[in-house]
C-alpha cells in the first residue's frame, strides 16, 4: 500500500496552538517523564482496575486513531484508588504510533521515545456523563502503557486482526468480549501528573497514570497498525502513522 499523503494534509500539533488556545495552557499533555526528578509520594495508593469483558462493544477507525469503546453506563468497568478520588468508569482506549519503530508514543522517558502508547480512557462518575466530565479539572484519569520493541505480543492479536475492518476513517465494527486488563504489564507502578487530551479540544480534564513498566510488540504487529489511514474511502490514502503529540512544557508542574 502506497501512503504519499503530503505532509501539510495532517493538520499538526504546531498548528493546534493557533485553533485552541488552550494548546499552550499550564497543564498540557503528553510530557517527557524524568524519573530522577519525580518525587515518591507514599500516600499514594496502588491502582485497582477492574474491567467487565462484555463491556466491550465496538472498534472505531475515528480518523486519528483507532479506539475500541465500552459500555459505560454502570460500574462494572472502573479504575479506582491511585491517585484518583471516587469512581472512574472506563470510557474507551486507544493507541498512539509511529512511522517506525524509534518514534510513536507521547510520553517519553528520559528523552526516550517508544514505538507506541496505550490510552486507557476513564470518566469520573460524579459527573452525569463522558462528554461532561471532559470538561472538567478532574473529570478523567487516562492509564498510559508503553509499548516496547521485542516479541510478538499475543494479547494485542484480536485487536490488530479487527483492523482489517476498519481501515479507513469512519468505520466501525463490533468488538465484544475482550478484557483490557489483559492490555496491562505485570506491574502497576506508575508517574501520575495532571495533564490534557493530547488530541483537539486539548482540555484540561486528565489525571495522568502513566505505567513505568512496558508491554512488548513485534516489528511486524507495529506494520499492522500502520496499515490504518488517516483518510476516508474514495480518498487518496494517506498512512495513519506518527499520530502523537510532542512533549509539551511542564511548567510549574511536578510528578
Ligand atoms: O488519551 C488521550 O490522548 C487523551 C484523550 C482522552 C479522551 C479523548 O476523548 C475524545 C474527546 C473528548 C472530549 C471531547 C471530544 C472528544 C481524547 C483524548
Ligand atoms: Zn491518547
Amino acid at each position: 500500500l502506497k501512503c504519499h499523503c503530503p505532509i501539510f494534509v495532517f493538520v499538526g500539533p504546531h498548528k493546534w496552538v493557533e485553533d485552541f488556545a488552550v494548546a499552550d495552557g499550564p497543564r498540557q499533555s503528553p510530557i517527557n517523564i524524568v524519573p530522577k526528578e519525580a518525587q515518591y509520594d507514599s500516600s499514594l495508593k496502588g491502582l485497582k482496575l477492574k474491567y467487565d469483558p462484555s463491556d466491550a462493544k465496538t472498534i472505531l477507525n475515528n480518523g486519528h486513531s483507532f479506539q475500541v469503546d465500552f459500555v459505560d453506563d454502570r460500574d462494572s468497568s472502573t479504575l479506582t484508588r491511585g491517585p484518583i478520588s471516587g469512581t472512574y468508569r472506563l470510557r474507551q482506549f486507544h493507541f498512539h504510533w509511529g512511522a517506525s519503530d524509534d518514534r510513536g508514543s507521547e510520553h517519553t522517558v528520559n528523552g526516550i521515545k517508544f514505538p507506541c502508547e496505550l490510552h486507557l480512557v476513564h470518566w469520573n462518575t460524579k459527573y452525569p456523563s463522558f462528554k461532561e466530565a471532559a470538561g472538567q479539572p478532574d473529570g478523567l484519569a487516562v492509564v498510559g502503557v508503553f509499548l516496547k520493541a521485542g516479541a510478538a505480543n499475543p494479547r494485542l492479536q484480536k485487536v490488530l486482526d479487527a483492523l482489517d475492518a476498519i481501515e479507513t476513517k469512519g468505520k466501525q465494527t463490533t468488538f465484544d468480549n475482550f478484557d483490557a486488563k489483559t492490555l496491562l504489564p505485570g506491574s502497576l507502578d506508575y508517574w501520575t501528573y495532571d495533564g490534557s487530551l493530547t488530541t483537539p479540544p486539548l482540555l484540561e480534564s486528565v489525571t495522568w497514570i502513566v505505567l513505568r513498566e512496558p508491554i512488548s510488540v513485534s516489528s511486524a504487529q507495529m506494520t499492522k497498525f500502520r496499515s490504518l489511514l488517516f483518510t476516508g474511502d474514495g480518498e487518496d490514502p494517506c498512512c495513519m502513522v506518527d499520530n502523537f503529540r510532542p512533549p509539551q512544557p511542564l511548567k510549574d508542574r511536578v510528578q
